[in-house]
């Protein structure tokens, strides 16, 4: 369970002063997420999810991220939007933490993506990279190559187990590989960056919600394809499952169309998004929050993938010809 800021009955009450959304009848943590503290908050209104932003995401880029929810769904995308407060704001703090409001999204996330899903899955990530092309306010992906050496180096100097000890030289030299090749310039725009399957809800045979913009940036839009590649095409004994990601590829074609040089690019951007993500993992794992309600990621997984990715050289290993 991610919950790592508490709140009160007391800051709970005055949080929905500041809105119209009459008295809290319940507010219960939620048991999923791993960045910031959410609770399911049930007022005379309705459900909301309450949202209260933690360690990595930096308060002012809170603007761009509720900003660009409001963009979407104004777009007809199936984002949640957040609840405006009395002020006009949607963005207040409790327990000492920024913290919004938004909009609950019925529909559940998949367990087991069938390559169906990955078919929407491509469609909804081509849509939201069409729909938010024209959203004024931008961010930079803090969490791309420039960052990933720093991140690496703050894992070197924390107290780890022998087992990362063991890749730590392997990552050291994928970094300098990508750092030497790494595209300077493709097509680029807002990007999800974080669309792994907790993050899509279905209601039946279609999308009902995509959530969770705090990586939201500006970067290759094929990046984030990347990004859904490692997230959704792999089974859980570690093989690529290559029918799914020719429905994802295929479906985000059906969409928007990818240039000769995004593919050309893609087996790269696939490592530089497993070593992002190994990365975030691994320093997690070895920074465990004290007290915090949460079940850290399997770094290990992200390794595997990027040996795959290793070994790719065309697109045709992920089922394009
Ligand atoms: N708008 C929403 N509607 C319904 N449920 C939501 C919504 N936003 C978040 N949730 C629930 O909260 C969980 C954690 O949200 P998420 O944004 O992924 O957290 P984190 O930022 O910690 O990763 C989700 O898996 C989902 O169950
Ligand atoms: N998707 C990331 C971790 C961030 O999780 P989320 O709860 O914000 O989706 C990972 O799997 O490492």
């Amino acid at each position: 369970m991610a919950v790592y800021t508490e709140i009160s009955d007391d800051e709970l009450d005055a949080l929905l002063d500041q809105y119209d959304l009459g008295q809290a009848l319940s507010c219960k943590g939620i048991a999923e997420g791993v960045e910031n503290s959410n609770y399911l908050l049930h007022t005379e209104a309705g459900y909301f999810i309450l949202t209260l932003y933690e360690k990595r995401v930096n308060a002012k880029d809170l603007p761009f991220f509720l900003g660009l929810m409001e963009h979407l769904a104004a777009g007809g995308f199936m984002s949640p939007t957040p609840i405006t407060a009395k002020d006009g704001s949607n963005l207040k703090e409790v327990a000492g933490r920024p913290a919004a409001i938004i909009e609950f999204l019925d529909g559940r996330s998949v367990r087991r993506a069938t390559p169906n899903h990955c078919a929407l899955l491509g469609q909804t990530l081509a849509l939201l990279h069409t729909i938010g092309s024209d959203f004024k306010l931008t961010r930079s992906n803090t969490l791309s190559l420039a960052s990933w050496r720093p991140l690496y180096e703050s894992c070197l100097n924390s107290n780890g187990s022998s087992l990362e000890d063991d890749l730590l030289p392997d990552i050291a030299a994928e970094i300098d590989f990508l750092e030497k090749h790494w595209p300077n310039d493709l097509p680029s725009g807002v990007i999800h960056a974080d669309l792994f399957p907790d993050n899509i809800f279905f209601l039946k045979d279609r999308v009902s919600g995509v959530i969770d913009y705090y990586f939201a940036c500006n970067d290759f839009f094929a990046y984030d394809l990347a990004i859904c590649l490692n997230a959704w095409c792999f089974e859980t004994d570690g093989s690529f499952n290559i029918t799914k990601a020719r429905k994802l590829l295929n479906g985000y074609r059906e969409v928007r169309a990818f240039s000769q040089q995004e593919l050309e690019f893609l087996p790269l951007l696939c490592r530089g998004a497993a070593i992002r993500f190994l990365l975030t993992r691994l320093y997690d794992w070895l920074n465990q929050v004290e007290g915090a309600l949460v079940k850290p990621k399997d770094p290990l997984e992200y390794f595997k993938k990027l040996q795959f990715h290793q070994a790719v050289t065309t697109v045709a290993a992920y089922g394009l010809d």
